[in-house]
């Protein structure tokens, strides 16, 4: 009763946006209460100038978490702070970093982000605190030459990122020394967004750091900034290799807020792929309930996942704003990246004096900015991570004030089962950060800098890994790369191996995608994923702009295009074949195997669809390019003939809701393989003797200093160093920083913003909460309907820690219980086989396997387009019915590995998404994709439940009989 008194203006806002729609959208309310300021006094070693200074800007007192974060680091301990959306981090760092430097004139700090602008906002800051003798400078692709030089000589804090470390600092070290001799503290902020490729990379770059410090005679103290995240210390010490103690008391204040989760009606004029329903676009609900928002004067932040979807949805909020009353479309902007600091500053301004009423925008504004405290924040799909989620939730409430928070579902599985799924949202732990720096395709462009920069000894080979690092290094001397002598490792080459190391991840020799009419380089793609993308006839957007492709030279790695914004979008179609390499793990539950190991996916695409944004396909095109093949890793399940086609028992004959599946067909098995990359590897870029000297494309980069930044995918940014720095993660910067088109065309659906039921034209007033509004005057007032009380899930579970499985799991053959505390989940198996008929068999595992791969980013900080997955009626190596999910980068990602940890929660949760979809037979919320190889085609949705049922009563009879039930592992 308390929280709902303290939310109650928050209730009354969505009362409002809800006011007048015939089905109420919304399927859960949650209450979440306000949270008193928990301060101390400043610590006694803090040095009185920075105390002072740290006062004069606003800050009295620290909370309880800021002075225990830098009194530990203070006192010389890796410490990594994980606190909520403007919790005070930065002066964690702040404070112990500021005291040393001023104590002792020679000390020196370096501090890391992932962006650009993150990096600019930091420096300001500490800049602003003026504190004497402390020179903080920043190094990154932005920095003139000019000043370069200076910064090296004089610097005290150095403000850089990743890769101009690896890159600019490391490659160069001894032009640091004075650097690296008294370097007291690294400071890594939002460290959760170093994850996947990009965050095993990082993880080995960071280790390379400490041992170049070590050589000059320091050895500098890590301080970590992170959003809230299962299990910071973990993954602080998997990311820096050593411990790291973890606070997560968050002592800063925060208001009260009401979350709402919603889910778009379905549209009747409008019909997809196989003349599936589709939802209203999350951008198109974002927009009015933007719009609802403004007018009722709450100040609202709604975050896009692409920028052009970020414009449309500001510029239909300004439509339907204009017909309530010519003045308030002004109050709504959109963020658009590429803007500079005066001008985010002077947005933050806007907002903050409600001069702005609502921006919308990507996650560019979800990191680097000091907007706190608003009315309203609306999240028009999910994120991609629950730390994102609560990161860019963070922004609304925290002035005192309550708040209110809705998070709208794109048309997907996965953002489906979240709003029928409350309790996944608000009652799981936020995920750890995957990441797995014993990737041998990491491990050893990473070992050959290393051995770079200095010789590397016996001794330093347990810091990168010990015996995995050994046989990297083995190979690395086999193919000359290396040469061995007594006293170490030695690099060979009097280049540095440093440019031709993509350490976000991409896979290799970048293709650039040029404007031929005036060879204008818009921006680059990474080779595994040049065919999907930038295939003659797709449409590339870069920066809200629109382009189409009319050449793709592969060998010259090169893509022409010309300026063009045809009326669709494009997909490629392709096909792929998997073979299994390796077995690494194999689980057996009579009938049912559940498999992790290596497999080479061999992807060809052959044609692409030509799309309108309402999902209405024109028509497909036919393509003729060569096949790519991936090394990565995959977990895999395989079902035998017998369990497949034998009759289910009577008792659990299917979920009733489902209607027949419709008639098999097309090809047997399907892939989802879009998302995938070949990259050309560090070896074959060694073969192709192509480890000296920078590229073409690298030199124009860092001409532009679009290595800061870029996304794994596409350095679109080149042109723009500015916009280049705002992207979040690794992968998200590719959905979020609008250069992927992969994304674009999942996001293509939310361009079309439908001109809907905005029906009132009658002015209205812009004043707090008046009256019913404008446009929902003319709707009934219906009020929010909320579910059942969410179920049950333990708290904080033990995760698995993502590591690759060990063979005693193996032994006890029970799966892990679920790493992220991801529920009590209902294996709900069915006693019997799938009772299929063999021609419904590939359509049923193909639906099956897009589904899993929705669901996956559940269980793996991961993205959809970050893994893959092939399935097949008869597999050649596992000689059954088999469905991959494989992890879409060179030597994976550790996101298959997560998988085959959370088997059971993940493919639970797979079989609930489709059970909850009310779609008669298959639809993008359950188990069409929108990347899939096959045009959607053969999906079986019944098919696949009977699937996944089989599979989980094959887990879950074995483990009874094992005593190891399946449902008490999940609770462990
Ligand atoms: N002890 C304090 N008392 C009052 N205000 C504070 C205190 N510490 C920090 N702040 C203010 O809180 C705001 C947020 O701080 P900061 O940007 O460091 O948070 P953060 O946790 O890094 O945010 P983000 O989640 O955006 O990374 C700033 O305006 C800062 O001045």
């Amino acid at each position: 009763m308390e929280v709902m008194a303290e939310t109650e203006r928050a209730r009354r806002l969505l009362h409002r946006v809800t006011a007048g729609i015939p089905e109420n959208p919304v399927t859960h309310v949650a209450d979440l209460p306000a949270r008193e300021a928990r301060h101390t006094e400043w610590p006694s070693w803090a040095d009185p100038r920075v105390v002072d200074a740290l006062r004069s800007g606003g800050v009295e007192r620290p909370w309880a978490h800021q002075t225990e974060a830098a009194s530990l680091a203070f006192a010389g301990r890796h410490v990594v702070v994980s606190t909520g959306t403007a919790s005070g981090k930065s002066l964690c760092y702040q404070l112990p970093v500021l005291s040393t430097l001023a104590a002792d004139d020679k000390a020196c700090a370096l501090y890391l982000s992932p962006t650009k602008a993150l990096g600019a906002d930091q420096l300001r800051s500490v800049s602003a605190l003026d504190i004497p003798g402390v020179r903080a400078a920043s190094y990154d692709g932005d920095t003139p030459m000019a000043e370069r030089d200076w910064v090296r000589a004089h610097a005290r804090w150095v403000f850089t990122n990743p890769d101009m470390l690896h890159r600019g600092i490391l490659a160069a070290h001894s032009r640091w020394a004075r650097l690296f001799r008294k370097l007291s503290y690294v400071v890594i902020d939002e460290c959760h967004s170093y994850r996947g490729v990009f965050g095993s990379h990082v993880a080995l770059l960071l280790r390379r750091l400490q041992r170049v410090a070590r050589h000059y005679g320091s050895s500098p103290v890590f301080i970590l900034a992170s959003a809230t995240t299962a299990e910071p210390g973990e993954f602080a010490c998997r990311l820096v290799g050593a411990d790291c103690v973890p606070v997560v008391e968050d002592a800063s204040p925060r208001g009260a807020r009401t979350v709402a989760l919603w889910e778009p009606p379905l549209m009747e004029d409008h019909r997809g792929e196989h003349g599936a329903p589709v939802r209203r676009s999350a951008g198109a609900e974002a927009s009015r309930i933007l719009a609802e928002l403004v007018i009722e004067g709450a100040r609202t932040l709604a975050f896009v996942r692409s920028r052009r979807g970020a414009e449309l949805t500001a510029l239909g909020a300004r439509r339907l704003l204009s017909e309530v009353d010519g003045e308030l479309p002004r109050q709504v902007a959109a963020y658009r990246a590429g803007f500079l600091p005066e001008e985010r500053r002077a947005l933050e301004r806007a907002l903050l004096s409600g001069e702005l009423k609502g921006v919308a925008t990507t996650n560019a504004l979800e990191l680097g900015v000091d907007i706190a405290g608003l009315d309203a924040v609306v999240l028009a799909g999910y994120p991609g991570t629950l730390a994102s989620f609560w990161q860019q939730a963070g922004r609304a409430g925290r002035s005192g004030d309550d708040a209110l928070v809705v998070f709208v579902a794109r048309d997907d599985p996965l953002d489906t089962y979240l709003v029928h799924h409350p309790e996944a949202v608000l009652e799981r732990p936020v995920e750890a950060a995957v990441l797995d720096p014993s990737n041998p395709y990491v491990l050893a462009p990473q070992l050959a800098c290393a051995a770079a920069e200095l010789p590397l000894t016996t001794g330093e080979l347990e810091t990168f890994g010990g015996a995995a690092a050994r046989e990297v290094l083995d190979r690395l001397v086999a193919d000359r790369l290396l040469r061995r002598r007594p006293s170490g490792w030695y690099w060979t080459s009097r280049d540095r191996p440093h440019y031709e190391v993509d350490i976000r991840g991409s896979g290799g020799e970048q293709i650039a995608v040029v404007e031929a009419d005036t060879s204008r380089l818009l921006g680059t793609v990474d080779p595994g994923s040049a065919c999907t993308t930038v295939h003659p006839g797709a449409v590339y957007l870069h920066q809200g702009s629109s382009y189409v492709v009319d050449e793709l030279d592969l060998e010259a790695g090169i893509a022409l295009v010309h300026a063009e914004d045809p009326e669709w979008t494009t997909s490629a179609r392709e096909v792929a074949d998997i073979a299994v390499l390796n077995t690494q793990e194999r689980l057996d539950y009579g009938g049912v195997t559940v498999c992790l190991g290596e497999v080479a996916v061999t992807s060809q695409v052959v044609g692409y669809l030509r799309r309108r944004p309402s999902g209405e396909v024109l028509d497909q095109v036919a393509l003729d390019l060569p096949a790519q093949t991936l090394e990565t890793r995959a977990v895999w399940y395989t079902i035998s003939p017998e369990l497949l086609e034998a009759r289910r028992a009577p008792e659990v004959a299917g979920p009733p809701q489902i209607a027949g599946a419709p008639e098999p067909g097309g090809p047997s098995g399907g892939s989802e393989a879009g998302g995938t990359r070949e990259g050309a590897s560090f070896q074959k870029a060694r073969r192709a003797g192509k480890l000296s000297g920078p590229s073409a494309i690298a030199e124009a980069r860092e001409a532009t200093g679009a290595w800061e930044a870029g996304g794994p995918r596409e350095g679109t940014n080149s042109q723009d160093s500015r916009g280049a720095g705002e992207a979040v993660e690794p992968s998200a910067i590719a959905e979020a920083s609008e250069i992927s088109p992969p994304a674009e065309i999942a996001d293509a659906r939310e361009t079309s913003l439908p001109r809907e039921d905005t029906n009132s034209q009658q002015p209205h007033g812009t004043g707090e909460l008046p009256g019913p509004s404008a446009i929902a005057e003319a709707r009934e007032a219906t009020s929010a309907r909320e579910t059942p009380a969410a179920r049950q899930v333990s708290a904080a579970r033990k995760a698995s820690g993502g590591r690759r499985a060990t063979s005693a799991r193996v032994a006890s053959g029970v799966p892990e219980a679920p790493s992220e505390g991801a529920g009590t989940w209902e294996v709900g198996g069915a006693p019997g086989g799938a009772g299929l008929d063999p021609a419904r068999i590939p359509g049923a595992l193909h639906a099956a396997e897009h589904a899993a791969i929705g669901l996956l980013p559940l269980f793996a900080t991961c993205d959809r387009w970050d893994i893959g997955g092939v399935s097949t009626a008869l597999h050649a190596d596992t000689g059954e019915a088999t469905v991959f999910v494989h992890d879409g980068h060179p030597g994976g990602a550790g996101f298959a590995d997560r998988g085959f940890a959370a088997v059971v929660p993940w493919l639970a949760a797979t079989r609930e998404a489709i059970i909850s979809c009310e779609c008669p037979a298959g639809c993008p919320s359950c188990v069409q994709s929108p990347k899939c190889g096959n045009g959607n085609d053969p999906l079986d949705k019944a098919g696949a439940v009977a699937v996944l049922e089989t599979v989980l009563g094959a887990v879950s009879r074995h483990s009874a009989r094992h005593d190891h039930g399946v449902a008490q592992a999940a609770a462990n």
